[in-house]
């Protein structure tokens, strides 16, 4: 445990250290261990989209003019500017609005999870904390990522907010993932239990979030745009923190500023699918027929300005960069990583071999059955071609980086989260078939939120050697696969120096995947 406890204080404490910015050489990665290269990477890519450095990327204030520009847009701020927030990494957020844009903050509610004041500060991230005596009230629910009487509280007073505001006022909305379950606002006679036991119906029958997302913002009175109609006519500019593949911003949190293109008959659909079509409740009904006879019909949004702030791509760029900075070649395969961990794990293993057989200047058998293995992952936007093309010139270190949230299909009842299980699942893919020649290996797969399913380590990293050495500790990475039961595997492993522990992050950008290949000697 010491060793993995030893990643705490870089992350949690300290601010993160520009990791050897400027001068590339392959010096640099030869004379470092592999894992505590890994370990550095992942925690510096993190710190490059923790909310503050984000904020300040897309914000920037004109003190004396009091011209706010937002990317390509500018506002004019005169005491009129009104905050509210909803998501997992939104106290960050606030935090750094209020930090940049206080005197001018009139008014502001957050809805963020339930402890997340105390992890800050705990961790001491003072500046992921409002002011002492801060203009925004923040409300803290949503336990277990389910809405709750203190999120609905939260939610109807960001309506209040948002429905008292003039067309003079800017409404500046923070969003970020974890939203949709921090701004529950049933349409009547929906009542809040019953969306409850529909959401959990539909996540635990494998709707993706798309589909459930429909669902909700169908029952809801701000979700799919209605936030924006509540703030009208004031301007509103929203700032979000992508946690969706492909950043869509009519699904993150239920796109509470984008008007919705669903009508009721997608909702039935979906609702078909899961089979929860004959069991809806009546007041479920009553409110998706009233939406078909709406005269009103979809919200209109033309007074907002939804503006991506953060995004597992952006992290992917960082991670590119300062493996650059430590003398890898460094290519970024895909933002999109998604499907079945089993295959995703097969994905990695026979990239790592083929990449490693060019490393070593052998024969890559295995190439074809990568790209079929490839193509069935479905990624959109995967280099696996680059990526080839970048081992074979590169002859030296090389860094592949991937990202995304691929899916676990839970059958045991052990205790893990799906980058410890993508990890131990490419470890028994490298474990029997490491890649040939002498190629020093290791895979890392971390959630950027800084928590891995129900557990406390974010991740975790392997080396082909993973398997054989936990044979020689008793432990078989087979039966503990079988049982879900990844994090129990590495804590017992080498005393749990193969877990990343970086405490809860304040941010979350989905899954981060590293693959290192370095030629040995
Ligand atoms: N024992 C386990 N082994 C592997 N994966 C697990 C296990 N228990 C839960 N999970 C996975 O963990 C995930 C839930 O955890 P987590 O809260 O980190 O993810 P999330 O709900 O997608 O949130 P976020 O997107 O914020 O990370 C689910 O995908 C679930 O399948
Ligand atoms: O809150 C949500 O809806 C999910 O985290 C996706 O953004």
């Amino acid at each position: 445990m010491a060793v993995a406890l030893q990643a705490l204080p870089r992350l949690a404490r300290a601010p993160l250290r520009p990791l050897l910015r400027g001068r590339p050489g392959a010096r640099l990665a030869s004379g470092m261990a592999l894992a505590e290269q890994a370990r550095m990477l992942f925690e510096n890519t993190v710190g490059a989209v923790l909310p503050g450095p984000m904020m300040h990327r897309a914000l920037s204030l004109d003190p004396s003019s009091g011209h706010l520009k937002v990317r390509d847009r500018s506002f004019q701020l005169r005491q009129n500017l009104y905050l509210v927030g909803f998501g997992k990494a939104v106290l960050g957020m606030a935090a750094a609005a209020e930090e940049l844009l206080g005197q001018h903050l009139v008014q502001g509610v957050i809805s963020v999870p339930k402890g997340i004041r105390a992890a800050v500060e705990c961790s001491g991230k003072q500046e992921m904390l409002l002011k002492p005596h801060s203009r925004v009230q923040v409300f803290e629910g949503a336990e277990d990522n389910l809405p709750d009487r203190d999120s609905l509280r939260a939610a109807l007073a960001i309506r209040q907010l948002a429905e008292g505001l003039t067309a003079d006022d800017l409404l500046l909305v923070l969003i970020s993932g974890g939203g949709s379950a921090l701004l529950p606002a049933p349409i009547p006679p929906v009542t809040l239990e019953e969306k409850q036991t529909l959401t959990k119906l539909l996540a635990a029958r494998g709707a993706t979030i798309q589909e459930l997302n429909t669902i909700r913002k169908a029952l809801s009175q701000l979700k799919g745009g209605g936030l924006a109609q509540a703030a009208y006519p004031a301007q509103v500019v929203s700032l979000i923190l992508s946690d969706v593949i492909g950043d869509p911003v009519e699904v993150i949190a239920s796109g509470p500023t984008v008007a919705s293109v669903h009508n009721v008959q997608d909702c039935l659909h979906i609702l078909n699918r899961y089979g929860l079509r004959a069991a809806l409740p009546r007041s479920v009904k009553t409110v998706l027929a009233r939406a078909d006879s709406d005269p009103h019909g979809p919200h209109t949004c033309g007074h907002v300005h939804n503006v991506i702030i953060g995004s597992n791509a952006l992290a992917l760029a960082e991670a590119r960069r300062q493996a650059e900075a430590l003398g890898y070649r460094a290519v970024v395969l895909s933002a999109a990583m998604q499907g079945d961990v089993k295959s995703v794990a097969a994905f990695y293993g026979l990239l790592a071999r083929v990449a490693g057989a060019h490393l070593a200047g052998v024969s890559a058998g295995e190439e074809k059955q990568l790209q079929e293995q490839a193509a069935a992952l479905q990624l959109p936007d995967l280099q696996l071609e680059e990526a080839l093309e970048a081992v074979k010139e590169a002859g030296g270190p090389i860094c592949l980086l991937a990202g995304g949230e691929p899916t676990v299909q839970l059958q045991g009842s052990g205790k893990g989260g799906r980058n410890q299980e993508l990890a131990l699942r490419v470890a028994a893919e490298l474990g029997p078939r490491p890649p040939p020649g002498a190629v020093d290996v290791l895979f890392l797969s971390g959630g950027t939120d800084g928590r891995d399913g129900p557990t406390e380590a974010a991740g975790a990293w392997v080396t082909p050697e993973v398997a054989s050495q936990a044979a020689a500790e008793g432990l078989d990475v087979a039966t503990f696969l079988a049982r879900n039961d990844s994090h129990t595997f590495f804590h017992r492993l080498q005393g749990g120096a193969h877990l990343l522990y970086t405490g809860l992050t304040g941010t979350n950008v989905m899954d981060v995947h590293f693959l290192f290949l370095r030629p040995r000697g």
